[in-house]
């Protein structure tokens, strides 16, 4: 927000986005005789007392009134942008749209390294190749027969040093060698591809798909591929992706979470017989910065990443998925909040590539955009090869007798499972021993003291710990409130489950899989291969195991506790509990052998409960689309949110009063609150909120940039922490 360039000023000045909470860039004065660098470039300027990495945005005349104290750029750090063309306009698109500062948007367009100013990544001279007759090299090194040794070791190939070194060669000797000029040290890349294995023919319907995705290359369109699960999407992502790859250009891949990576990467590289860089958190930055660069240069074909690489740079991206569309981790729920998926769609037709979007439960803004033909809707209603749809049971739970969670029926389906060789996998999306402690005399529950919440008892270590802060303490042995020794712990988690299993059935394999059992990527890779490589074993675990999983022998599963899914304040509750038993359901039966579910509920009545056994995804997802129609919510309306987080409630409060005050209200853009958040204090602040709803998305994005400005001015905004959102995917 740079006020137009002052007509009587001729002092030329450069403007620049740094990362910084503030919605405006800067004017600095040009770098000493140096012509400005390329759009996007990084410059190092003095900032807020330090130095940092900021973007050349151009250079034009100044506006400031006292250019005296106008600071002068310390360093232009490249004269060409790292961010390519078509990437800055969709940052700058990103910044706009999600309101966000410039700097901090166009800062994802970089590697880690990159943002904090360090060079790119280039790749190591890491191998020998030799560049002179081995007749001449006789004669030249007939003294040094260690180095001839390694030359002819080398012959007419590129080898890497430590190849050389394996076979008994010093580094010494190599160091001498690479002295001479015999050899040249290059780049390794041979590592770029991998043992191809087999991959089934399509089926017809897979093949269609890949026809109509692979026709509408080069152009942007959007293809939501609506396949049950086990339907075989991923194969038809993998042709795709050779079609793309054979013209030369790349494929970008997106799925949800870490934890998908592994299996995705893997299928990908022996069906492509090449090098798949990943990029998530989990990886290090010299790895993700290696991936970038590979990226960038276009020596990597696929990129395959979670949400954040939907920023990555590439050289020539020809084709964009999109894993599990659905999935809400696709979503940023922190500073800078974007939503993955639709930086995609946007990405696409930056680039003018397809993008495919691909889930067996779409979520319900894909729905209605295939269903009102802006997306080409592709579906697959059966599982591929051999595979059929498992059977799906509710289980009654209504005066039942449970233990740990089970119901008898329950057990006994877990128990045939073992007994005929096979899996049972457990879903229960609560971790720790039991949900609550409690006092049986006085009705006491051990609540969060930072948090409108109650704490979770854990066995392993022995302590309380609240799921919405790190807040964890020890297990009281009496009540807080009445002294009583008379506590009870409530509600199953899955270590109590565990507990429960691992005594009824001692000599059956079992694997738990959660947050707190598995700490890192690396352990969830260890479990997950453990898991294919026993036959017969019961797996128990959180979201973190039911998402997007391949288990062949999984042929029982067992929803515990169906109920806690089901009551949410948040609009989106529904929809996220239909996909969440559509998704766990399918891990049953994937392959040969037959599978079943059972959905253990105290409310077989609910409407999407009952209906979720016999009715396919699509027939209940059009009914909640018919529903948010009728209440004007996304995806048939947007909405905002203007959010303020404080230590005093007041504060919230009163900095939302003040914004509100000046917002225009009225009958088109409805303004909600100040009201609390669902979970009004989080992590020791106070949450209110104001809930923008319109029918109109440019009026919803029109109210929060002038919420932006107006807070920014607000001498109160100063002392809490506050923040704006379009399209909230929770609003709680
Ligand atoms: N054309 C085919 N012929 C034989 N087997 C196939 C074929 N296509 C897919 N499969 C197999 O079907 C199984 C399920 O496929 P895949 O994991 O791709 O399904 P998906 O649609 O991605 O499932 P989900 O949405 O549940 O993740 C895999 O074992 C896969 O190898
Ligand atoms: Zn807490």
């Amino acid at each position: 927000m740079i006020p137009e360039p002052n007509a009587n000023s001729s002092l030329i000045v450069w403007e620049i986005a740094v990362p910084a909470p503030l919605h405006t860039t800067f004017e600095y004065l040009p770098h000493d005789n140096i012509a400005p660098p390329e759009v996007g470039a990084r410059v190092l300027v003095p900032f807020s007392g330090r130095e940092s990495v900021g973007f050349f945005i151009q250079s034009r005349e100044a506006t400031l009134a006292d250019p005296q104290k106008l600071k002068r750029v310390i360093d232009v750090l490249d004269h060409q942008s790292l961010i390519e063309p078509a990437l800055l306009t969709l940052l700058r698109w990103v910044a706009d749209y999600y309101l966000i500062p410039t700097g901090d948007a166009l800062m994802m367009g970089l590697a880690r390294n990159e943002r904090k100013g360090k060079p790119s990544w280039t790749a190591p001279l890491n191998a020998l190749k030799a560049v002179a007759s081995l007749e001449d090299a006789r004669i030249a090194l007939s003294r040094a027969p260690q180095q001839l040794r390694a030359l002819e070791l080398i012959g007419n190939k590129i080898r890497t040093l430590k190849d050389i070194e394996s076979q008994g060669i010093s580094k010494a000797t190599l160091r001498a060698l690479t002295q001479t000029s015999f050899v040249e040290k290059v780049v390794n890349d041979t590592t770029h591809h991998t043992e191809k294995g087999y991959t089934p023919p399509l089926t017809p319907d897979q093949a269609d798909i890949t026809n109509s995705v692979a026709d509408s290359l080069s152009s942007f369109t959007t293809h939501l591929i609506d396949g049950v699960t086990g339907s075989g999407k991923t194969a038809i992502y993998i042709e795709c992706i050779k079609r793309v790859i054979d013209t030369g250009q790349q494929v970008l891949v997106l799925v949800p979470e870490i934890g998908l990576t592994p299996q995705t990467r893997s299928r990908f590289e022996s069906a492509l017989g090449l090098q798949v860089p990943v990029i998530h958190s989990g990886v290090s930055d010299t790895e993700r910065s290696r991936a970038w660069a590979m990226a960038r240069s276009g020596a990597a074909p696929v990129i395959l990443g979670t949400r954040s690489s939907v920023f990555c740079s590439f050289k020539s991206l020809g084709l964009i998925i999109v894993d599990e569309e659905h999935d809400s981790s696709l979503k940023q729920q922190d500073h800078p909040r974007y939503s993955a998926r639709d930086v995609a769609v946007k990405r696409g037709q930056v680039c003018n590539c397809p993008v495919v979007l691909g889930s067996a439960t779409p979520s319900l803004e894909t729905l209605a955009n295939a269903l009102n033909h802006r997306y080409h809707h592709h579906r697959l209603t059966e599982r591929a090869a051999a595979a059929k749809l498992p059977d799906i049971k509710l289980v009654d739970t209504r005066g039942l007798a449970l233990t740990a969670g089970l119901s008898d029926e329950a057990i006994s389906a877990i128990e045939t499972t073992i007994a005929r060789g096979e899996q049972a996998l457990l879903f229960l999306n609560k971790r720790g021993f039991a949900r609550s402690i409690q006092c049986e005399d006085c009705g006491w529950i051990a609540e969060c003291h930072n948090c409108d919440s109650i704490m979770a008892v854990h066995k392993s270590p022995p302590q309380l710990r609240c799921h919405h802060c790190l807040a964890h303490r020890p297990t009281p042995r009496s009540c807080g409130s009445c002294n009583s020794v008379r506590l009870t712990s409530r509600g199953v988690g899955t270590e109590q489950l565990e507990t429960f299993l691992s005594r009824k059935m001692r000599q059956t394999p079992l694997f738990r899989v959660d947050s707190d059992s598995v700490p890192n990527l690396t352990a969830l890779n260890a479990l997950l291969d453990n898991i294919r490589q026993t036959p017969s074993a019961i797996l128990l675990g959180t979201q973190m195991l039911s998402k997007g999983h391949h288990f062949p022998r999984v042929t029982c599963v067992v929803i515990v506790d169906s109920d806690g899914l089901l009551f949410s304040a948040d609009f989106r509750a529904e929809e996220r509990l239909l996909q969440l038993l559509t998704q766990v359901s399918g891990r049953s039966g994937r392959a040969e052998l037959p599978g079943q579910v059972l959905i253990q509920t105290r409310s077989p009545n609910h409407p999407l409960i009952k209906h979720a056994a016999t009715t396919p995804y699509l027939e209940l997802a059009r009914t909640l689309l018919d529903q948010r129609r009728a209440l004007g919510l996304p995806p048939h309306g947007a909405l905002g949110v203007i959010r303020a987080d404080a230590k005093q409630e007041r504060d919230a409060i009163e900095f939302l009063n003040q914004t509100r005050e000046v917002l225009a209200d009225d009958a088109i853009c409805r303004l909600l609150g100040p009201m609390p958040a669902l979970m009004t204090r989080r992590a020791g602040l106070f949450r209110y909120h104001i809930v923008v709803h319109s029918q109109s998305r440019k009026r919803v994005h029109q109210t929060l940039k002038k919420a932006i400005n107006v807070g920014s001015n607000l001498k109160i905004g100063r002392k809490i922490s506050w923040f704006v959102e379009i399209d909230p995917t929770e609003i709680v």
